[in-house]
């Protein structure tokens, strides 16, 4: 039987992934009433079957590969990985899929958590599709966010749903390795999953319908991964689309490619990105079509009016990292707590209620060996979008600290600075380790540092770090 309960909050919040915890924190800090509506589990993708998972995955395949080129270490460290402890370990970082520890947070944050499936049903209004099978109401007296996700975006291939391919969520979550594993798609979840799968015993065939792994980033960071990746033994090929895949009587999948070769595997895993989850959450009631949930700098959806509507995290589609959408909701918890008390919101360029960084300054670390972490503008994005830009390159293997970190170091540094401005406004870092050098980076494009005041920022010997040195002495040398 379906009972009609309506209940009043100031903010009712869909989707408990990282994004939709930390808008509710902020908006209960405020002392606003806040509800959180959760159909899976909360903590969202990323605590199950994206970041944390997959970086457990990575881990020990990542310090395997430093260690074997370091001396005097055990020389049984170039065995096998320890596949059952690794998936252990894998299961244990994402608390064996159960939210308890996440629910406990939400009740000590003073959230209410309502389980079920979130559609909106006109203005400030909320239906929840319970488990039970019921149909609650809420109202919002000030806010709505939507913080509902994304999916895998599968191609449009016949028969695919006959095929049971992987997806990041089977990758991330897998209790055994494929002996046979197809990757299409050479972004980051096919990169990194192709990085641990292999180190893990499956042998991987990785497919890239363009001529170079991870596309939207500097060519020399595909390039490197590419390298590592085959060493590692795996398998990788350029200018190749999949065209049909099936899987026979024996569960095997037969995979035909675009050059008329054939591949047969255990599992194929489609990374051929994400979409958001928006299909099915009453987006028709408040007048807007799935994939319309642009937000602006202030995380308002300005095609509905009223200043009610937020669109925040992986749905909005401004930056797909969990880092970044915690930035958005912390901004959009505070502007929706400004809006109730009526204050004016200042949104200007780099202003406390303004998601800047998103445009400016998304910083990001592929967990490959080598790691590729970058922040800002790539020199195709400038040109693009016609900026002025002098770019400076660097071998990081050339570093004291490079060769103590590990003998073998093989890496690239670039930076971009604005002509007019003379401050950095892109970095891309390539190597061993260098996901640590990031905040560096982010902070130097954030604050606009004046390259003359990196002269300053004086890097300890020998560390990594003195990549930022040897880039201005490049420069001034040139
Ligand atoms: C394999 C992989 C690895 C990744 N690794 C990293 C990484 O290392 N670092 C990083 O920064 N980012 C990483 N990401 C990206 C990161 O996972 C996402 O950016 C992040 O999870 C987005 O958070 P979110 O809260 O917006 O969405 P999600 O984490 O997707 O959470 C959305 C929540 O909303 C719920 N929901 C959806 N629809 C409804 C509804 N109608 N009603 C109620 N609830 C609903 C979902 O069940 C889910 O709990 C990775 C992604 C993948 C796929
Ligand atoms: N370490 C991290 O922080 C991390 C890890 C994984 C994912 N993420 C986030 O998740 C986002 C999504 O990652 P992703 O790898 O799923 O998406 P992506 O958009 O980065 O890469 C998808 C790739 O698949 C290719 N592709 C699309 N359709 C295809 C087809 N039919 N055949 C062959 N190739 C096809 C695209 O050209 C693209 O290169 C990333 O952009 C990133 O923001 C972050």
């Amino acid at each position: 039987m379906t009972t009609e309960n309506i209940r009043t909050y100031d903010v009712i919040v869909i989707g408990a992934g990282p994004v939709g915890e930390n808008v509710a924190d902020r908006t209960t800090a405020a002392g606003l009433s806040t509800v959180l509506v959760e159909s899976e589990l909360a903590g969202g993708e990323c605590s199950y079957w994206a970041c944390e998972p997959s970086k457990a995955l990575l881990r020990p395949a990542l310090l395997r590969a430093d260690a074997m080129h370091v001396p005097g270490l055990d020389p049984g460290v170039k065995n096998p990985l320890d596949v059952e402890a690794v998936l252990a370990h894998r299961n244990r970082m994402s608390t064996d899929w159960t939210d308890e520890g996440q629910v406990e947070w939400i009740k000590s944050a003073g959230i209410d958590l309502l389980r079920g499936h979130g559609r909106l049903a006109g203005e400030r209004e909320v239906s929840v599709e319970t488990p039970e099978g019921d149909t609650d109401r809420l109202r919002a007296r000030h806010a709505v966010a939507v913080c509902t996700g994304s999916r895998a975006d599968l191609p449009p291939l016949p028969e695919i749903e006959n095929l049971r391919p992987w997806t990041s969520r089977e990758a991330t979550s897998a209790q055994q390795p494929p002996r046979r594993l197809v990757i299409v798609g050479a972004g980051v979840v096919g990169v990194e999953m192709a990085t641990a799968w292999q180190a893990l015993g499956s042998r991987v065939t990785l497919l890239a319908r363009g001529d170079r792994l991870l596309p939207r980033l500097e060519p020399f960071a595909g390039e490197l991964v590419t390298e590592r990746l085959r060493e590692a033994g795996a398998d990788v090929r350029f200018g190749i689309s999949v065209v049909g895949a099936a899987r026979v009587d024996d569960g095997e999948v037969r995979v035909t490619l675009s050059d008329g070769g054939e591949i047969t595997a255990d599992e194929i895993l489609f990374a051929t990105g994400r979409a958001p989850r928006s299909e099915d959450i009453g987006l028709d009631t408040v007048g807007l079509k799935p994939g319309d949930l642009a937000a602006d700098d202030s995380l308002t959806v300005t095609a509905v009016p009223g200043d009610w509507l937020y669109a925040v995290g992986d749905v909005n589609r401004r930056a797909l990292f969990t880092h970044q959408g915690k930035y958005q909701a912390r901004i959009a918890g505070a502007v929706i707590a400004c809006r109730a008390r009526g204050e004016r919101l200042d949104t200007g360029r780099w202003a406390p209620l303004s998601g800047t960084a998103d445009i400016e300054a998304v910083p990001g670390v592929v967990f490959t060996d080598p790691e590729v972490a970058s922040v800002g503008l790539t020199v195709s994005q400038a040109e693009r979008t016609g900026r002025a830009v002098e770019v400076v390159d660097y071998e990081i293997g050339h570093l004291a600290g490079a060769v103590q970190y590990r003998p073998d170091y093989r890496g690239r540094a670039r930076i971009l600075i604005d002509r007019d401005r003379q401050v950095v406004v892109g970095a891309t870092f390539v190597g061993p380790g260098v996901g640590e050098l990031l905040y560096s980076a982010t902070v130097a494009v954030t604050g606009e540092v004046p390259v003359e005041r990196l002269w300053h920022a004086v890097p300890a010997f020998p560390t990594i770090s003195e990549v930022w040195l040897r880039l201005l002495e490049t420069r001034r040398d040139s």
